[in-house]
């Protein structure tokens, strides 16, 4: 069936708004594993023998120095970056060394990247609209034939992210907070297992950061969220376990008391502000 009869046939839901498929088998462990990773960057261990695992539903927090790999850790789950050697596995059906990144994507896992990137002459619903068609040529066409389901979807994320009443406002005039939770918002469309989020709060007022712990703090449970960030009050305030990454290891897992107090960790960033 060509495109324009698949655009006519409004009884029909369409190949490019079929929700994504997400078998992830979490049934026997942790929705993402991570064991004996290692990643060099011309003879530079970026990531040194790397073991991580992420239950399904957990809200993690990521902390570490400078350098310490978390970038590149996020890198490796999204396909962006291939270890030398280890493994890593999505639920314990998908090995994601074996995938390319559209894939992964496709698998379920969504990756916030520290600066929004909305579009800014599209209202806030369009955003939302257009993150929900896998192809985004598809737009002009997509508000007429749009069925009930998908507005409800968009209405529901709309609803999470605190954007209802700015939802026919251009993206362009949203402070730089809202923008943030927009682009979450528009990861969101997609269903999304595991959600990584890169630095959400750089940048944001007290007020933005409160609402943002919030609304990462509601995402959990209904997915798992990876949250790398340098603010240790933000971390503090969403985290119940954080994992320190120093020199691409694992240097410290636990309680945000836990790993503040512990002296291994502490001597890292007391050496960092030396
Ligand atoms: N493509 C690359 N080529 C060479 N070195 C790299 C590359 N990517 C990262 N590195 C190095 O690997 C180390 C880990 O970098 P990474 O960006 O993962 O750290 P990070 O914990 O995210 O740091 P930050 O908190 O500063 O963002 C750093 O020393 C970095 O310079």
């Amino acid at each position: 069936m060509s495109m324009l009869e698949q655009l006519t046939h409004r009884d029909r839901v369409f190949d490019f708004l079929a929700p994504v498929a997400s078998p992830v088998d979490v049934r026997h462990g942790p929705i993402l594993y991570m064991e004996g990773v290692n990643v060099s960057f011309d003879g530079f261990k970026a990531i040194n023998n790397l073991n991580l695992t992420v239950d399904d539903g957990e809200l993690r927090c990521i902390i570490g120095p400078n350098g310490a790999g978390k970038t590149t850790m996020m890198d490796i789950i999204t396909g962006k970056t291939r270890p030398d050697t280890g493994s890593v596995w999505f639920g314990s059906r998908h090995n994601l060394l074996t995938k390319s990144e559209p894939d992964i994507a496709s698998l379920g896992i969504g990756r916030k990247f520290q600066k929004p990137t909305v579009f800014e002459a599209l209202t806030v619903f369009e955003n939302l609209e257009l993150a929900m068609a896998a192809d985004k040529r598809i737009l002009p066409t997509l508000t007429a034939i749009m069925k009930p389901e998908y507005r409800d979807r968009i209405n529901e994320v709309l609803e999470t992210i605190g954007l209802q009443q700015l939802r026919d406002r251009l993206a362009g005039i949203l402070s730089h907070g809202q923008k943030q939770w927009l682009e979450i918002g528009m990861l969101l469309m997609q269903k999304p297992r595991l959600l990584l989020v890169d630095e959400p709060v750089a940048g944001m007022t007290e007020q933005e950061m409160e609402r943002t712990a919030e609304l990462l703090t509601s995402l959990a449970g209904k997915q798992s969220v990876v949250v790398v960030e340098h603010d240790m009050g933000f971390v503090r305030s969403i985290a119940r376990h954080v994992t320190v990454l120093h020199q691409g290891s694992v240097l410290a897992e636990g309680t945000m008391d836990q790993v503040s107090n512990d002296p291994e960790v502490i001597k890292v960033y007391l050496g960092e502000e030396a």
